[in-house]
């Protein structure tokens, strides 16, 4: 058992942490390429918490271009042990208003124009996706949450559509049926290649807006989102600090920390040594030695 080093993605209208202690922006170099940002790294209480905001400083990535490899390598290469997402969300549901707070279990994928996945050709993998969500850090952040004062609605299910255009009528009303709960831009591949680096991941969604789909309800746009995430980014950064304090001061090891034990595929002769070596950070536990 170690520590927490809590990795926090922080989404649109969270692009900095004031609560931390010691903070400095620190530069990482990853083989996928540049992250969104430099990470900001600090300290609440005895947490160690590492900042990415997701979209850069300045919100200058869209969704599909964010580099989600280069995020979560380094995020890993800088020692997290557990990712936090914090994401501004449409509601497919009457009862998720805007202002509320939700923390999905189960994520639906529907992006096309990302890189979904570390391995490939010369190294074959394929994690289990059945539960994309760390239920351990899911319930912190939901008592985080509430902790800070937020209306929480626990568990749901996250469409993440590739964006960035916001969904059309049809859509919403597809999705629906479909039984999604919450809809975004970035949730995915994100949640994905966090499992494949053997990072529970858990997302908290601040719900801005009604989508499309609501009788009697303007559609969604950027200022509307951002008026709600205006209102919310107090409650957002008081969730960040409530959970990096409640956080045992020894981290029980997670199943997800050795998601791979069962994942790889390629025999060893078969591997190709220049993915092997990219594949230093997130998948060094079961390539070395
Ligand atoms: C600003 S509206 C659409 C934008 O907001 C969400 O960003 P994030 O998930 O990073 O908070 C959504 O996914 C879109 O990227
Ligand atoms: N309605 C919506 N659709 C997709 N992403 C969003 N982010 C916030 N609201 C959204």
């Amino acid at each position: 058992m170690g520590g927490w080093t809590l990795g926090v993605i922080g989404g649109s209208g969270l692009y900095a942490i004031d609560a931390l202690e010691d903070q400095q922006w620190i530069e990482v170099e990853t083989p996928w390429g540049k992250p969104s940002d430099a990470l900001l790294k600090g300290r609440i209480g005895d947490v160690t918490l590492i900042f990415l905001p997701r979209h850069g400083r300045g919100h200058r990535l869209s969704p599909s271009e964010i580099n989600y490899r280069a995020n979560i390598d380094a995020l890993k290469r800088a020692g997290c042990t557990d990712i936090l997402s914090v994401s501004a969300v449409g509601s497919l549901r009457e009862h998720l208003a805007p202002g509320m707070f939700a923390v999905p279990d189960q994520l639906i994928d529907r992006t096309w124009l990302r890189q979904p996945s570390f391995f490939g050709s010369g190294m074959v993998a394929h994690v289990s996706m059945a539960d994309p969500v760390c239920p351990r850090l899911a319930g912190f952040a939901v008592a985080a949450a509430r902790g800070a004062g937020a209306v929480v609605a626990e568990g749901g299910t996250h469409i993440t559509i590739e964006g960035p255009q916001f969904s059309t009528r049809a859509e919403s009303h597809l999705y629906r049926s479909w039984n999604c709960d919450l809809i975004g831009m970035t949730a995915m591949p994100e949640a994905k290649l966090a499992r494949e680096a053997e990072l529970p991941y858990a997302l908290v969604g601040m719900v801005t807006d009604y989508d499309c789909w609501r009788e009697g309800e303007d559609h969604v746009d950027v200022a509307s989102v951002m008026k709600v995430m205006a209102g919310n980014a107090r409650a957002a950064r008081a969730m960040v600090r409530e959970i990096a304090l409640a956080l045992p001061t020894e981290r029980e090891a997670s199943p997800i920390d050795a998601a791979l034990d069962f994942a790889l595929i390629t025999a060893p002769d078969a591997r190709d040594p220049a993915l092997v070596a990219r594949l230093d950070a997130v998948a060094g536990r079961v390539l070395r030695g």
